[in-house]
């Protein structure tokens, strides 16, 4: 029998809520917590990869908390978890396809392993079960697997990928994505690039001849920058929101493996720091293992109250 996509997220989140909670050990007792007790539990959430910045803002906000009857725990607990909520909620927002004319075109970036290419199929799945019609574009020509991998993903899917030859120029292969999405009438063209990111330079300047070929043919294009990130990689993975940023104008986040992981708690660090749109997040390497997200429920299951 296929699992739920909340038992995924249950499962995928399982060792993130374990270690929150597990950090958040023997807390409370009595109805205000001490500045020790604060103390501790902004390590606690630190220790869980949440980040300073949303440590603190729920450090500040619990030292205003007067729990009914004294706090346990599990009240501390329900409280991050709320607090937690209230922090991924404004990011929160599925990938929209409101491009017009179409088609709405979703530049997808990220360092090689992230799940890019597994990202880029998913992310057209979903497109699909929304009944909109979607191509590939393959504009990471560096590596020929790249190509291949996104081709495999396209035969599975049943959609078109245009493709151009390993080496060649992806600002090309991204030309005739457009041109051909725009005559077959597709509603979304989804386009890999590489992921170089050990040369700054080089991925700039070819995301500037990118971003110059699509705007000759539609001049808000590319709609969205979705930026995929590893979850795996804890604190790295936000260093790697820094950088993108700069060179690519990323507009919205997709995480990645959260599942089997216990370092799930990047999730509210990165929202928390940089307040980007969290369009997706990954809890497995099935299709359909990538949802938006409700942050009522994932903060519950990062906070181990769910
Ligand atoms: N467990 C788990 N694995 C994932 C998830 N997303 C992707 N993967 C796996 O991560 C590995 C790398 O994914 P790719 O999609 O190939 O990553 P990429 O960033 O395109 O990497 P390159 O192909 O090396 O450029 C694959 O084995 C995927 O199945 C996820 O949410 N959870």
């Amino acid at each position: 029998m296929s699992e739920s996509w909340s038992d995924r997220l249950f499962g995928g989140l399982r060792k993130t809520g374990e270690k929150l909670s597990g950090n958040l050990a023997g807390i409370g007792g009595q109805a205000r917590l001490s500045d020790n007790q604060l103390d501790e539990l902004e390590d606690a959430l630190i220790m869980s990869d949440l980040g300073p910045r949303a440590a603190m803002r729920i450090r500040d906000a619990l030292a205003q908390r007067s729990f009914a009857g004294n706090a346990d725990e599990h009240a501390v607990q329900e409280a991050v978890a709320e607090e937690i909520a209230d922090i991924l909620r404004p990011v929160a927002k599925p990938l929209e396809v409101t491009a017009f004319p179409r088609p709405h075109v979703v530049l997808v970036i990220g360092v090689n392993g992230s799940g890019k290419t597994t990202t880029i199929a998913k992310l057209a799945h979903l497109f699909q079960e929304d009944d909109y019609s979607v191509m590939l574009a393959a504009g990471d020509t560096f590596r020929a697997a790249a190509i291949g991998q996104l081709k495999v993903w396209a035969e599975r899917l049943g959609i078109p990928v245009i493709t151009g030859p390993e080496g060649g120029d992806p600002a090309s292969v991204v030309f005739d994505g457009v041109k051909a999405a725009t005559d077959k009438g597709s509603d979304v063209l989804i386009v890999d690039t590489a992921g170089r990111l050990q040369n700054k330079r080089e991925l700039m300047d070819e995301l500037t001849k990118i971003r110059k070929v699509l705007g000759r043919l539609n001049p808000e294009a590319p709609h969205d920058v979705v930026l995929v990130l590893d979850a795996t990689n804890g604190q790295n993975a936000l260093q790697q929101i820094d950088v993108f940023k700069e060179v690519a104008g990323v507009s919205g986040l997709v995480m990645t493996k959260l599942d089997g992981t216990a370092r799930g708690g990047v999730l509210v660090a990165a929202a928390a720091q940089y307040g980007l749109p969290i369009h997706a997040i990954g809890v497995g390497e099935k299709i359909d293992d990538l949802r938006p997200f409700d942050p009522d429920l994932v903060a519950r299951v990062i906070a181990g109250v769910a």
